[in-house]
């Protein structure tokens, strides 16, 4: 289990996380959603210890997170991370050389899956193609919890599609899921569990299925009477 507590940022005199507390499962897909500048990117950097935070802790299985722990972790940020001169195959290389679980067999599969060509410069792919190599890229480190923020935001149907499969697929099977999304009809289908913050607080965290069930309701229509009232 990822355990996060009382996490406190601010930006100046801004808070952006006011103790925000929250666990993560594994074998789970769960949404941290609100509305632009909520603070989910906020969020996501600062469970990566990317940013220095102000109070709050995070663990996983118990344990802080340290160097011995750190690769259980993998962050698909909303913009590709490895040097864009790259090719697919040099970009996986690299990763290769930083990570120890690095599953080359998964990653030729996500290749294959995604009908991408290794030998790519990845400067040269469509945004939805670059996506699909952060995807990849995270995927293939074989961590136990993934952390992926807006992993849609600005693709078209197709590539969509194919991404939202990879998440309902073996690839992720077993692993915990953290997506960070404002654009909840992309994947409302895909989501167990969602996680809503505002103002720096989290007011509601709930199941989909318990939510349709009990109230009748859908995601979307909890977001409405959450951030429109
Ligand atoms: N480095 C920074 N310095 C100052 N303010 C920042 C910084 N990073 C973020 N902020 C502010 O913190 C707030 C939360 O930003 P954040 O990017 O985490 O929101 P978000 O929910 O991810 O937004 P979006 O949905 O638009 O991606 C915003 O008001 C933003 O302007």
């Amino acid at each position: 289990m990822l355990e996060i507590k009382n996490l406190h940022k601010q930006f100046g005199r801004k808070k952006v996380l006011d103790g925000v507390s929250f666990n993560l499962n594994r074998d789970e897909i769960t949404c941290i959603t609100g509305i632009n500048g909520t603070g989910k990117t906020t969020l996501m950097n600062s469970i990566m210890g990317l940013l220095p935070v102000k109070k709050g802790s995070v663990h996983l299985d118990q344990e802080p997170i340290s160097g011995t722990n750190y690769d259980k972790i993998a962050y698909i940020a909303d913009t590709i991370t490895v040097p864009r001169t790259m090719t697919i195959e040099e970009a996986m290389t690299f990763m290769h050389t930083f990570y120890e679980k690095w599953n080359q067999e998964k990653a030729d599969e996500l290749l294959s899956f995604f009908k991408l060509q290794a030998s790519d410069k990845i400067k040269d792919l469509s945004k939805g193609n670059q996506a699909k190599v952060s995807i990849l890229l995270g995927i293939a480190q074989d961590a136990d919890f993934y952390l992926m923020d807006e992993p849609l935001s600005g693709i078209d149907m197709f590539a969509r599609e194919q991404i939202l499969e990879v998440f309902t697929s073996q690839f992720v099977s077993g692993k915990g899921v953290l997506l960070a999304t404002h654009n909840m009809e992309e994947i409302e289908t895909l989501v167990d569990r969602v996680i809503m913050l505002n103002q720096g607080i989290i007011t509601h965290d709930f199941y989909a299925e318990e939510l349709r069930e009990t109230e009748g309701k859908s995601i979307i229509d909890m977001m409405r009477e959450v951030y429109q009232g």
